[in-house]
Parts: structure tokens; C-alpha cells; sequence
């Protein structure tokens, strides 16, 4: 039951539209959520995730918002988290309100997504939303992640190695500088603000006991000056998405009309109600989405789509350049050797639309659209890892296994692929030649790489993604 404190139903009836009753927003409220997942098109197509799950007890039912959501049912008790087709990407656990803002970001446009598209993702972590926008951009263009907690940074980089995002550069800044640091780069922007979560109720049943509207000025105040630095940071002609999951005109509507009154007519406010069939039931007359919990039997969420019309004036000036970039492009040579190794060693290609780049014995795969932003600011990790050279030959690095597709791998059955996960070696039925290092695969996508003895797979899994506990469906 939730716990609701008189200042904030008092507060929500103000703010209710006409249209919507207390009594529905409160019984909405205690009622648990809907499951809901987002399969991941990086790694395996709608159609084959649900003829995958069908067999397995899922019921689908569509998210009419998003083409790769759904509400699931499924009779079997099980961890979702500790599946091995979650453990493997093949989908991501997400409130069905919150796939939302990637939506209105690209409204029907991805086909415009090219190797030079630049897009950023301002407060990033865990990363549901990221990983969405990735799977959007089909791993074309760039997508940097910022994240401003150190250690949201890390599950951050968890889950989009886990989904095998490759065009994403991470960075770790309080994103009020990205205005300063990268002024008019980005194509499309996304500010999945921090705030005040009063939509995440029926996750959280004690998320409002506390509630005081006049503990929310920080947290506005914050939101004004990064969808200010948002603005700044989009090229001309570009689109902001600004989201968050509080319900409170402050922090949404007012934060849209503050960037009005500080940039005037460079800002347009676009309308989504005819995002999808019945957006017009969440649209405020700015023609924002303010979705309440019984609209769509969902979170609470605010979404405001804005393009940046003409060009607005710098505020301070470009910081001067870093230097000590610690990555180098490689010599032609050892491309073709690493392609090589890739190629035979794995029946991969690497994509040509990115750059490889090598510090020390360290061999990256970067997107192409970061070489104009190096040393304009500082990058925690971008792209992926390809391989360590050692002395003789390389050795593979495993995200770059989970993000790169291979048409030649040994695919495992579940109890293999949970013994895998659990970072033991697999016994072979049969002893036949060794094959050296092999990748293996749970419904024909990537689980990693396992050293082929002959008579068993030797297991390659890093030792920090060893799993104590795998669930099997029945
Ligand atoms: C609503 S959550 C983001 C959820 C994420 N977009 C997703 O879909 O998984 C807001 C995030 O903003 C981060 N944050 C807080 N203050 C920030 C700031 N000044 N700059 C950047 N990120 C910030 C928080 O640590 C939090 O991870």
C-alpha cells in the first residue's frame, strides 16, 4: 500500500487535468506494476525473441509506444535478472512508460542515422535508455553517455557491454559543462533529468511518505541549468528530448518554459500527441506528454520534445584543448593483421565505418564520429576493446565478442550455456581436433569465448561476470 502524505495529494489535485479523478490516480497508485521488457535488436530480432520466449512460457502483449516493448506474463517463477538470455542482452528490464523518451527523441527518423550522427545522453545511468537510443542508432553514429555518480558509472558500462553497444563513448561529468565543452555538436540530446521520482510510486510504495514541494527547488534548479547546458550543446536544427519521472509542474512544464524565456524563439516546443495511437490522452495544451499512472496503467512520466530552431550565442568561451590523449591510430599493417586474427580466428568482420586505435598493447574499436571531439573533453571509455596483443598473435576481449556479430560459433544447449555462465568448462561428447579459441552461443547469440581442447570447451569468461546462480525455465 502506498504511502501518500496529505501536502502531495493535495499538490496532485491541483495539478490532475479535468478529465482524470483522484480516486483513479490513487488506486492506480497501489496497484503493483505491469512486467515489462525491451528486447535488444542489437543482438536478436523481435520476431525470433518471442518465438525464443513463447516456448518458454512468455506472454507478449505490445507497448504502443515502442515496437521492441512489451508487457509480459509467464506462468514459471523465475529471476529475470539471473536468466541467461538477460544475462546474454538479449533483452532489458524496463517500466514501459520510461521507453518513452527514446520514442519522442527520433519520432519515426532513424532511417536519418548515419556514421557522422551525434547524439548525447546526458544522465545516463543504469543505462535503460542508452541501450534503447543504441539500438535505435543500430550502433551507427555516436552516442556519449554521461553519468555523474562514479559508481552509476559503472553499472552504467555493465549494461551496455551486456547489450553489445559498440558506438558509445562514456563520460563522467556534472553535464552543466557540456554546453561549455562540445556548444552546438549534437544532433539529438536526451536529459532523463534527476528528480524528484513521484511517478515511481508503485515501484516504490514509500517513495512519498517523506514528500515536501519545497525540498524540490535544488533539485529544479538543477533541471533549468542542465536543460540550458542541453540547448547550448544542440547543432541548429536538432532535437532535446527532456524527461523525468516526477509529476510535478515544476519540474517539468516550468522547466520547458524557463529554456523559452532564456532563448526565446530558438526553442520549439513539438507536439507529440500523435506519437502513437492515443498520445493525445497524456497531452498538455504545449503539446508535452504527462503521462499519470491510469492513463496508460504505467509510471508516472513527463515528456517534452523541443528543436533548436536558429543559433544562439555562446555563453564561455571554448576551453582550451587537452592534450595527452593516450590512444593512437595504427599503421595499415596491423589493421590488416587484426582483421585477419578477427576473420580467422572467429569468421568476423570488423565494421568499416569505425577506427581502430591502440594504446599500448591495447587494440580499440572507435566510433568515427569522435575524432572531431578528442581532447575537447575527457572521455572515460570509448568504443569498445578489441584484443590485447601478446607475443605472438592477440587475444580477444570479451565485450567485443558480445558486440560484434559472428556467423560461425558452437551454440549450447541450456544447461551448457548455465554451466558457461557459472564459469565452468563443458564437456564434448565427442574428442576431435582441437580447435583453439571458439565463441559460444545460446540461441545463436554470443555468450563469450571458450578455448576448444578437444574433449571439453575451456572456459574464457572474465572471472567478474561469473554468475553464482543461473535460472532455468523448467
Ligand atoms: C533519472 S536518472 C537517469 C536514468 C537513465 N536515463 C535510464 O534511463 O536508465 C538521473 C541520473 O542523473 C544523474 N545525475 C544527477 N545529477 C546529475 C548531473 N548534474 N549531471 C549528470 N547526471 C546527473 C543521477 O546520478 C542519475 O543516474
Amino acid at each position: 500500500m502506498a504511502h501518500f502524505n496529505q501536502n502531495f495529494l493535495d499538490s496532485i489535485e491541483r495539478e490532475l487535468p479535468s478529465h482524470l479523478t483522484m480516486d483513479d490516480f490513487i488506486a492506480y497508485s497501489n496497484k503493483p506494476l505491469r512486467l515489462s521488457i525491451r528486447v535488444n535488436t542489437l543482438k536478436i530480432s523481435v520476431d525470433s525473441f518471442i518465438e525464443l520466449m513463447t516456448t518458454k512460457g512468455w506472454q507478449f502483449d505490445p507497448i504502443p509506444w515502442c515496437s521492441e516493448g512489451f508487457w509480459i506474463s509467464n506462468n514459471v517463477e523465475i529471476q529475470l535478472g539471473n536468466t541467461i538470455e538477460h544475462l546474454q542482452g538479449l533483452f532489458y528490464i524496463q517500466e514501459a512508460s520510461s521507453m518513452l523518451p527514446p520514442t519522442a527523441l527520433f519520432e519515426g527518423k532513424t532511417a536519418d542515422i548515419t556514421a557522422d550522427t551525434r547524439v548525447l545522453d546526458m544522465a545516463s545511468a543504469p543505462g535503460s535508455k542508452t541501450t534503447q537510443i543504441a539500438g535505435l542508432m543500430e550502433n551507427k553514429g555516436l552516442l556519449v553517455a554521461n553519468e555523474y555518480s562514479a559508481s552509476r558509472v559503472k553499472v552504467l558500462h555493465a549494461n551496455i557491454s551486456r547489450m553489445g553497444v559498440s558506438n558509445c563513448a562514456l563520460t563522467h561529468f556534472d553535464a552543466r559543462v557540456f554546453g561549455e565543452y562540445l556548444f552546438e555538436t549534437f544532433d539529438s540530446i536526451l536529459l532523463d533529468a534527476p528528480c524528484s521520482g513521484e511517478g515511481t510510486i508503485r515501484k516504490d510504495p514509500d517513495a512519498l511518505k517523506n514528500w515536501d514541494n519545497n525540498e524540490n527547488k535544488g533539485i529544479v534548479d538543477t533541471q533549468k541549468a542542465l536543460i540550458e547546458s542541453a540547448f547550448l550543446a544542440l547543432k541548429v536544427g536538432g532535437s532535446l528530448v527532456y524527461s523525468t519521472c516526477a509529476l510535478s509542474r515544476q519540474e517539468n512544464q516550468d522547466v520547458c518554459h524557463h529554456l523559452k524565456s532564456v532563448f526565446g524563439d530558438a526553442v520549439e516546443f513539438m507536439s507529440l500527441s500523435t506519437l502513437f495511437p492515443h498520445a493525445d490522452k497524456a497531452c498538455t495544451k504545449e503539446g508535452f506528454l504527462h503521462v499519470w499512472p491510469q492513463i496508460y496503467d504505467s509510471e508516472g512520466f513527463f515528456v517534452a520534445k523541443i528543436n533548436k530552431l536558429t543559433a544562439v550565442e555562446r555563453q564561455q568561451e571554448e576551453p582550451r584543448k587537452q592534450k595527452n590523449f593516450p590512444f593512437t591510430p595504427v599503421k595499415a599493417k596491423q589493421i590488416a593483421e587484426l582483421e585477419s586474427y578477427f576473420k580467422d580466428t572467429f569468421g568476423i568482420t570488423l565494421p568499416k565505418d569505425a577506427e581502430i586505435m591502440q594504446r599500448d598493447l591495447e587494440y580499440w574499436l572507435f566510433p568515427k564520429a569522435i575524432t572531431p571531439l578528442i581532447g575537447k573533453m575527457r572521455f572515460q571509455r570509448i568504443g569498445i576493446k578489441l584484443a590485447d596483443a601478446l607475443k605472438k598473435g592477440y587475444k580477444v576481449r570479451h565485450e567485443a565478442i558480445l558486440a560484434l556479430p559472428s556467423p560461425s560459433m558452437i551454440n549450447l544447449n541450456d544447461e551448457q550455456a548455465r554451466e558457461y555462465l557459472m564459469g565452468r568448462d563443458i564437456s564434448l561428447a565427442e574428442r576431435i581436433k582441437p580447435q583453439g579459441e571458439v565463441i559460444v552461443s545460446y540461441a545463436n547469440v554470443s555468450l563469450g569465448v571458450a578455448k576448444h581442447l578437444g574433449n571439453k570447451l575451456k572456459n574464457n569468461l572474465p572471472r567478474d561476470l561469473v554468475k553464482d546462480k543461473i535460472a532455468l525455465y523448467p
